[in-house]
């Protein structure tokens, strides 16, 4: 049986607009994820679901609440205890890649892996270049960010959220700046770490056909959940694929 890779516990978000003013963003959420699940986080605009998915990535801070990662309160974490449990545990990928422009695509899927100095120089290298193989990137090795189009960047931004192994890849709009032969690359891309490495997979996306891929859904109005459904049981095929 999977066990729970991610949980979240009575979490509460407040933003402070003013000394008098707070605004409330998520009022009371629990929620429990197993490893190798695919999630999707759907819902309206300002309903919340960056805020609850940097919450979950120890990006930000809940007001109260605790989330478990891998059996740890991460929430319980200082800064520098964050740092190191963000590099070896989450991958994140955002809607901008955020790939470092003076760096080639080995040189920046190898950051993650140098920062966290388990491997040997050699090593980094040689799982950097498996990993941009991996995402269909093995031409582009020395292409620096501008010399890739939007697609390719984010493939590379995948690449290095996978770079240490995370226990969750996690993702805020991964295909909202995408055309949608691109978006639907990356789809696929996702739909297969799943499927082949069993691994955790949780997305925000207004993209209705991203989100029907995934293998749960979430939908979250007002910072609470208002729907939570599975879409397919794990590891099931997709229809169609
Ligand atoms: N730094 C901030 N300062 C003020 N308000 C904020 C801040 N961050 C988020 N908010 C507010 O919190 C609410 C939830 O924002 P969040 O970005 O989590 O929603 P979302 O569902 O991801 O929206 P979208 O789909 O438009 O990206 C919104 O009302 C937003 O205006």
């Amino acid at each position: 049986m999977a066990e729970t890779i991610l949980r979240l516990e009575k979490i509460r978000k407040e933003l402070g607009l003013s000394k008098a003013i707070r605004q409330t963003i998520i009022p009371n959420l629990s929620l429990e994820i197993m490893a190798g699940e695919f999630v999707a986080i759907t819902g309206p605009s300002g309903s919340g679901k960056s805020t609850l998915l940097y919450i979950m990535g120890g990006l930000d801070k809940p007001t109260s609440g605790t989330v478990w990662l891998d059996g740890e309160a991460i929430t319980e974490k200082n800064e520098t205890e964050m740092n190191h449990i963000r590099n070896e545990k989450i991958g994140f990928i955002y809607q901008f890649h955020f790939l470092l422009p003076e760096f080639n695509a080995v040189e920046n899927v190898s950051m993650p892996m140098m920062i966290n100095g388990r491997r040997t120089k050699k090593e980094i290298r040689e799982r950097a270049m498996k990993l941009l193989d991996m995402v269909d990137m093995q031409n582009k090795y020395t292409n620096k960010p501008s010399q890739l189009s939007g697609g390719q960047q984010q493939r590379v931004a995948i690449a290095r959220a996978l770079a240490n192994e995370p226990k969750v890849l996690l993702g805020d709009e991964p295909t909202g700046n995408l055309d949608s032969r691109s978006a639907n690359n990356v789809y696929q891309l996702f739909d297969r770490l799943n499927r082949e490495l069993n691994q955790t997979v949780i997305v925000v996306t207004h993209d209705e056909e991203f989100a029907n891929r995934a293998g749960r859904r979430i939908h979250l109005v007002d910072g609470q959940i208002e729907s939570d459904r599975p879409l397919r049981t794990m590891a099931e095929p997709l229809s169609g694929s």
